[in-house]
């Protein structure tokens, strides 16, 4: 089928939220692993492209992107939506701006809309600022993340250094009155000359609006979860038949893995609520790991049996992750503990592994790149933004989930598991 919209996406979690909340609506949405090798085949309505770009050098992520939009534009697609972090994750140097640059180039767009806004999972956007739960991004866990530390909550300052061009705000009153009135404040903003707009949102109502009147953009840029109404939309305006979503849900109860790489506070409890249950685990010190590698978790878990669904982890504090990074540099820190998850995910696969559930975007990417999967069937929706998903890995069927580091609840890694089992 001719692809409708084509998503990039900047991270692995981010690429499996975007796609399970597309495929909320019923469509069927397809998601690759990196941009395709091979010229579009057995393309999806909507399709998903899976990047590592969010922490890579700008120059890279903005050549990986466009050659995921050639790859796109090659299936057939239109219409473009840029997924980044709904807590707008980026480095210093951001990569968020530049890319979104480039694919406005490359399109020919003179404007794009900016809105991380996840009101399930408690990201609004009120007067520009992005709010985590009750309290600023600045001030909510995201100002410790290891590798992209959020220490500003207004999206127009954070933006502003990464674009050449005007940055503008659509600001809740004004998605409040509905989507004509914000379409008549982007005409009005574009006039202005300013390309980008950072567009409040608190509720999927206010979703609603904002895709409404942005869905005839070229490019549109965000969470996830602003994508979330599009397919109905392009199904109202007869862009694309009915089609059902048709993931069968394998049987791969039995053996399991948890991988975590995740230092976000709600992963870290996740991590205690599943020890708390006496399953069997393991914590990775990055230091020992400087010095002696990974062969010592490697053995621990060729000792396990997997149907006990162990649990691999290098999750932290944030004050001793400081403490590694100081030691290490903060990418070697990071790159250490991915080698050695992704190392535990092959062993673990080769072991008779079957069910992955793995936790952290840089990990994941880390892991699914070593499981050398390069497409994902979407599954069933474990939490928000974070569905089962089905693949081959060498010669092996397997079912993964990929968890962004903030998303899920304490008992996530259980019911992951029992998901599989119902
Ligand atoms: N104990 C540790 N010491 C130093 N670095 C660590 C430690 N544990 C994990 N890391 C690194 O921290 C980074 C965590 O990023 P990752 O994207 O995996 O999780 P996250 O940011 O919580 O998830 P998301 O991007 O989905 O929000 C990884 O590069 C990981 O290797
Ligand atoms: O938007 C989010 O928070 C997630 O999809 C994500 O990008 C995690 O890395």
């Amino acid at each position: 089928m001719t692809t409708i919209l084509g998503c990039i996406a900047d991270d692995f979690t981010g690429a499996t939220d975007l796609a399970g909340l597309l495929a909320r609506s019923g469509v069927k949405v397809s998601l690759r692993i990196g941009v395709p090798s091979e010229p579009p085949k057995d393309t999806a309505a909507f399709e998903v492209i899976a990047l590592k770009s969010r922490t890579a050098p700008v120059g890279e992520a903005v050549a990986e992107t466009l050659a995921a939009l050639d790859w796109l534009k090659a299936a057939g697609a239109q219409r473009f939506f840029w997924k980044y972090c709904s807590t707008f994750d980026s480095t210093p140097e951001g990569n968020i701006g530049p890319v979104s640059e480039a694919l406005m180039e490359a399109l020919g767009a003179d404007q794009t809309i900016y809105c991380p806004a996840f009101p399930e999972n408690g990201r609004s956007i009120f007067m520009g600022n992005l709010f985590v739960g009750e309290h600023p991004l600045s001030e909510s866990p995201m100002k410790n993340h290891p590798l992209t530390p959020m220490t500003d909550s207004n999206l127009m300052r954070l933006l502003e250094p990464q674009v050449k061009q005007p940055v503008g705000l659509a600001n809740r009153l004004t998605v409040a009155k509905g989507a004509i009135a914000l379409k008549d404040r982007l005409e009005a903003l574009k006039a202005e000359g300013v390309a980008h707009v950072v567009v409040d949102a608190v509720s999927n109502d206010d979703l609603g609006v904002i895709a409404e009147a942005c869905q005839d953009m070229s490019l549109m840029t965000g969470g996830s979860a602003v994508a979330m109404p599009l397919p109905q939309l392009y199904k109202d305006a007869g862009l694309f038949p009915s089609e059902a979503q048709t993931a069968d849900k394998p049987s791969l109860a039995g053996t399991a893995i948890i991988l975590s790489g995740s230092c976000s506070a709600m992963t870290r409890a996740q991590v205690q609520a599943y020890k708390d249950t006496g399953a069997p685990s393991l914590q990775l010190d990055a230091l020992e790991l400087a010095e002696n590698g990974p062969q010592a978790a490697l053995d621990w878990l060729a000792a396990q049996d997997l149907t006990e669904a162990p649990l691999v982890y290098a999750s932290a504090e944030p004050e001793k992750v400081k403490e590694v990074q100081a030691k290490l540099g903060v990418a070697e820190a990071g790159e250490l503990v991915e080698d050695t998850l992704a190392k535990c995910a092959l062993a673990a696969r080769d072991q008779g592994a079957r069910r992955f559930v793995v936790a952290g975007g840089e990990t994941s990417g880390a892991v699914t790149k070593a499981l050398g999967t390069d497409r994902l069937i979407i599954g069933a929706e474990i939490a928000p933004g974070v569905p089962w998903t089905y693949c081959n890995s060498e010669g092996h069927d397997i079912a993964l989930t990929l968890k962004s580091g903030n998303f899920g609840n304490e008992t996530f890694f259980a019911t992951a598991l029992s998901k599989l089992e119902e």
